[in-house]
């Protein structure tokens, strides 16, 4: 039987998190020669980016905090240090941003700013050691760490065990408490065994929980998503199962059951298996790491000139429905460097009513736009149908109940900003009597995503839903109207809502920034305002 030993600390609210981001995030224009495959061959080139030799060192707080200037900075993250001396001009985010983490331990606002950038994988070349606490005699000390970004993030892994707590499993009961919250039950047919995850006193929905088979159907690996906490369940079983996994959620009990097929039918299993201690545990949200599953492209459909619809699908041994508002990473190595980036799930079509029915746990879909300069987005669009693309466990912090407060719902989108409300405006009209007005800001006609759905949606909810489309560089042939995000358009939209709205922005910083200084002004109260960052 296992109990949970003590409550989590209160985790900070993404949703906070996010806010913070909102306000801190610019991009800079980088010198020529600069990009991030600029970089990439760098790090490859043999250059000593270290500064220190090859031998990894022991840094304490003290000597970390010497290396605080441009022409010698040291970051702290996560235990390790990195001379990001030569890093500094090819930051995204620019020098000065990079330089308030210089001399200190960086994790937390590296976090707050963009805690899916694989720094562990980009600053490998330039990894110094590992931090420790100061002690009286030796500042350096040197290290027998292998350089090699396998092994480290290994350490950081077990690092991060120590701050979560332990679950304890029984699982040859047949009912047993995963922790003070979570109940697991299972049972067997002559073909199936069938797990059931449910919650004392409240619901758990189809999105809680993501799950996979691994080690030719020898592991069970789950993890429950809760309000603050992820609660991580591996199993060894008993006997081996079939690899395609199937998960079912229960509306009369709010329990989620996984269905795993018998390799030897008819042979009856005397228990589940046993827990796997190390991957038993629950981890505050805000430290959880992401899991990445090999899925493969399914197809790929022009939406612009730039634009196309991914549809991934997740391997059978998975499952993962991703909450509407959500994202998720998709990873690929650059140049041998590992490079994530956030993108939402959007249903595949906006007029149909039973799109969300084809978000099964395993289809995924997501709107990307390529860059002409962009190393990732280049490596994406070359993909073809049957290539594969790592995808990771889903984050977010939108939650689909807040819309309950609200009649009216004003989304204010920035060019791809848009792919976060495509859920939330399916779920508004489709499944609810929501009002939405959609200001959509772009340069160009060519840029605006599914202008020709947008415009069947308004005759399908006229009345419930309306579109401003204002475009910043607009052709001659262009009627509507020109320019920016302004006050006044935001007033007008306002207007029409009678003060009962929740306010949904997403787009560029600049974007964003300038949305939520006009809404201030306004005097919209920031509970009723969501940003996606
Ligand atoms: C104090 C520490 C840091 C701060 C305050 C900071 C800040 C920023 C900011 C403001 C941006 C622009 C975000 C945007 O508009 O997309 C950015 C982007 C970026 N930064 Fe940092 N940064 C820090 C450390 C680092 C480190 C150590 C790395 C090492 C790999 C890094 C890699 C990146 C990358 C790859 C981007 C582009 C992200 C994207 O396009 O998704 N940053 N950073």
């Amino acid at each position: 039987m296992f109990k949970m030993s003590s409550l989590f600390p209160a985790a900070n609210s993404p949703q906070r998190h996010s806010a913070q981001a909102a306000t801190k995030r610019s991009k800079v224009s980088l010198q020529p020669g600069h990009s991030l495959m600029d970089w990439i061959r760098l790090t490859k080139s043999g250059v000593d980016l270290r500064g220190t030799g090859p031998r990894l060192l022991e840094v304490t707080l003290e000597e970390l905090n010497k290396h605080n200037k441009p022409e010698d900075s040291w970051i702290a993250l996560k235990g390790y240090v990195y001379n990001v001396t030569r890093y500094c001009n090819y930051h995204p985010g620019g020098q000065a941003e990079l330089m308030k983490g210089a001399g200190k331990d960086a994790t937390n606002i590296f976090n707050k700013v963009h805690r899916w950038v694989n720094f562990e994988s980009m600053l490998q070349a330039c990894l110094v050691g590992r931090l420790v606490e100061n002690t009286s005699f030796s500042s350096k000390k040197q290290l027998s760490l292998p350089p090699h970004s396998n092994t480290l993030s290994l350490n950081l892994a077990s690092d991060l065990a120590t701050s979560s707590t332990q679950l304890l499993v029984n699982v040859s009961d047949s009912n047993t408490e995963v922790s003070d919250k979570v109940i697991m039950t299972w049972n067997q047919s002559n073909t199936d065994v069938h797990v059931t995850w449910s919650m004392n006193g409240t619901s758990l929905s189809k999105y809680d929980l993501v799950c996979n088979i691994h080690d030719a159907g020898r592991l069970f690996q789950g993890e429950i998503y809760l309000e603050n906490e992820v609660l991580m369940i591996g199993l060894e079983l008993k006997e081996q199962v079939k690899k395609e996994i199937s998960v079912t959620h229960n509306s009369l009990n709010n329990s989620i059951m996984v269905t795993l097929e018998k390799f030897a039918a008819d042979k009856k299993w005397s228990i589940l298996g046993s827990a796997m201690q190390s991957h038993c545990q629950s981890i505050p949200r805000s430290l959880h790491n992401h899991r990445y599953y090999l899925s493969h492209l399914i197809s790929k459909t022009a939406i612009t000139h730039d634009t196309c619809l991914y549809h991934f699908k997740l391997p059978d041994s998975c499952y993962m429905c991703v909450p509407v508002g959500y994202h998720v990473y998709l990873q690929a190595d650059i140049g041998e460097i590992c490079i994530s980036r956030p993108y939402t799930i959007v249903v595949p079509d906006l007029c149909n009513v039973n799109s969300e029915l084809l978000l099964d746990g395993r289809n995924l879909f997501m709107m990307i736009k390529a860059y002409n300069d962009g190393a990732f987005t280049s490596n994406v669009k070359n993909l073809r149908e049957g290539d594969t693309l790592s995808i990771s466990t889903y984050e977010g912090t939108f939650s689909i109940s807040m819309l309950s407060l609200y009649q009216n719902v004003l989304m204010l989108c920035g060019g791809t900003g848009f792919t976060p409300m495509i859920r939330i405006l399916h779920y508004c009209l489709h499944k609810s009597k929501k009002t939405v007005q959609l200001a959509f800001y772009n340069k160009t006609v060519e840029d605006i995503l599914w202008m020709d759905k947008l415009s069947t949606l308004c005759m399908q909810f006229s009345g419930r839903f309306s579109i401003r489309h204002v475009l910043s560089q607009p052709g001659k042939e262009w009627n509507g109207e020109k320019g920016r995000i302004a006050l006044a358009h935001l007033q007008d939209m306002l207007n029409a809502c009678q003060d009962n709205v929740l306010v949904l922005v997403c787009g560029p910083m600049p974007f964003t920034e300038q949305a939520l200084r006009y809404l201030s002004e306004l005097g919209v109260n920031s509970n009723s305002i969501f940003t996606f960052t």
